[in-house]
């Protein structure tokens, strides 16, 4: 290794800050067990064991909620501006802690570390954004036929589970517990079994900052989050997670009627018009499959509909590239553009696609294996993949990869071509790109999605509502819709008479 590679591979400084308390948190003390189940996580850049952490028992689970449910009525009467006083904080220690948190959740879950710099940044915004939002949970006044006083309130749920996923451990632990803690609820997260690390850390560096039982994680996998939906002292969860865990949660959630909060998978469409300025368009589709995190992204626009007739020049520009920009490398080096998968099973998973896209006659135009360079071989990377010739009916055209393979689909009328992006159970983004206002305009009108760009991709807009149409998901998370499905109306009607 050069002195220059030395420098820019950070690998060397992670066993100095991975977190060093042992098993989960509850009413603002960790809990260790002796003898407890011990998990893995591995760094999916080598293979390698990075950590063992102690893995939640159903036990441990029934704790922390009872802990969080204790917490509540307190936490509720906090004055509003005191618990935005506190989010604030907590997005301070976040952006101070914001280089190892991206170096860790690099070494844990594969993403490149320059990138996951930004996902402590958004993690820290998404927690101010909730705290700034504390005094818009209010209520109306309603006119009534005998002139009492009729009024409205928002009022907190309980006790919230928040679990999600892998592709980015550390914006979505702290990013999530931001509404719901803003509105008065009290949280238990749950986070990736693949990539723990960086949240057990948040909750180190937030140890002191929430009251006792506010604030409380535990680790582990399905079972885990299966036995924190059905709960009966958990009043909500918000899962972000594969489709088939939000029927199950659905299913968990319904014999206690819990509100659920679902942000789920999607086969996003990209549509190029003829009309479209095809240099930015290009980049866009790069842009927008995020091979950063190979793809490991729910708005990633996986399947590329490209007019016939800028078909061939598109395809051409869009691999060179690629190539340009995107080579697999080690996660925790500061030059690396694209990243590992997670772990072997999402790895395997995406070769299957490419696999099957082959035999069922698509076009490799790029990619499509396990990079060459011998630093790269014990790590579960994968080429950036490009398929040219993919049709609707194709597997890889209606199953969501969660990996770096994008599908280059062609189409000459808008009939046929919105039958093909529409044709999916899933609809959680989607981007047109046209020159054209009407075509623009109409596009976004047809396409059956949650998220739409024209002229863009990839970015998310604090503020704005994300979340699917169809089996995508259900609600509203980034917005103010977040924070009131943490909350419940209640309506007062007193007589003046
Ligand atoms: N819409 C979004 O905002 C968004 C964002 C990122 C990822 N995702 C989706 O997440 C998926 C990738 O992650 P994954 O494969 O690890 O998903 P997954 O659904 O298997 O796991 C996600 C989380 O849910 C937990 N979980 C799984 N089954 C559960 C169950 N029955 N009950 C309770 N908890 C359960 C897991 O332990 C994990 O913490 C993709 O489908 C992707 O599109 C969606
Ligand atoms: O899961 S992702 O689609 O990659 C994603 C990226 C960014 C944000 C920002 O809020 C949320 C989800």
């Amino acid at each position: 290794m050069t002195t220059t590679t030395m420098q820019a591979d950070l690998s060397s400084r992670v066993p100095s800050i991975l977190p060093t308390q042992q098993g989960q948190f509850w009413g603002g003390q960790w809990h260790a067990r002796a003898g407890a189940q011990m998990l893995d996580s591995i760094n999916p850049s080598t293979g390698e064991v990075l950590a063992r952490v102690q893995l939640a028992t159903t036990d441990d689970v029934d704790a922390a909620v009872r802990s969080a449910r204790e917490a509540f009525p307190a936490w509720a009467a906090t004055p509003p501006l005191e618990r935005a006083r506190r989010l604030r904080e907590a997005a301070a220690r976040i952006r101070a802690n914001a280089a190892d948190l991206a170096l860790l959740d690099a070494a844990d879950c594969g993403n490149p570390v320059k990138a996951m710099l930004f996902d402590a940044e958004i993690a820290a915004t998404q927690l101010e954004f909730f705290a700034g939002l504390v005094l818009e949970i209010k209520g109306e006044t309603l006119p009534t036929a005998n002139g009492s006083l009729n009024y409205t309130r928002r009022e907190p749920l309980g006790v919230v589970a928040r679990i999600f996923p892998f592709n980015h451990p550390f914006m979505f632990a702290a990013g999530k517990i931001a509404a719901p803690l803003a509105a008065g609820n009290t949280v238990v997260i749950k986070p990736p079994e693949q990539a723990p690390l960086s949240t057990l850390r948040l909750m180190e560096l937030l140890a002191d900052l929430f009251p006792p039982g506010v604030l409380n994680c535990v680790v582990g996998a399905r079972d885990i989050g299966a036995a924190l939906v059905s709960h009966p002292q958990v009043a909500a969860v918000g899962l972000i997670g594969s489709v088939p865990a939000g029927k199950a949660v659905l299913h968990g959630a319904a014999d206690t009627m819990k509100r659920t909060l679902l942000e789920l998978g999607g086969k996003n469409a990209m549509v190029i018009y003829p009309d479209a300025d095809l240099e930015r368009a290009v980049d866009g589709a790069v842009r927008g499959m995020n091979f950063t995190w190979c793809g490991q992204s729910c708005g990633s626009t996986s399947r590329l509909f490209l007019h016939e007739s800028v078909h061939d020049r598109f395809v051409e520009q869009m691999v060179a590239l690629l190539a340009q920009r995107h080579r697999p490398g080690l996660a925790t080096h500061m030059d690396t553009t694209m990243g590992a998968l997670i772990n072997r099973t999402q790895y395997e998973r995406s070769l299957g696609f490419i696999a099957s896209a082959r035999e069922e006659g698509a076009r490799l135009a790029t990619g499509g294996a396990h990079p060459k360079d011998a630093a790269l071989a014990k790590g579960f990377f994968i080429e950036p993949t490009v398929f040219t010739g993919v049709t609707p009916a194709m597997r890889l055209a209606r199953e969501e990869v969660f990996g770096p393979v994008l599908s280059v689909l062609r189409w000459s009328g808008e009939d046929d071509l919105y039958s093909a992006v529409n044709g999916t159970e899933l609809g959680l983004t989607a981007s047109i790109w046209t020159r054209d206002l009407v075509t623009a305009h109409r596009a976004a009108a047809r396409v059956e999605a949650g998220y739409v760009w024209v002229n863009d991709c990839s970015s998310h807009f604090i503020g704005a509502p994300f979340g699917g149409y169809k089996q995508s998901g259900l609600g509203r998370e980034e917005s103010k819709d977040e924070l009131f499905e943490f909350t419940q109306v209640k309506n007062v009607n007193v007589s003046l008479q």
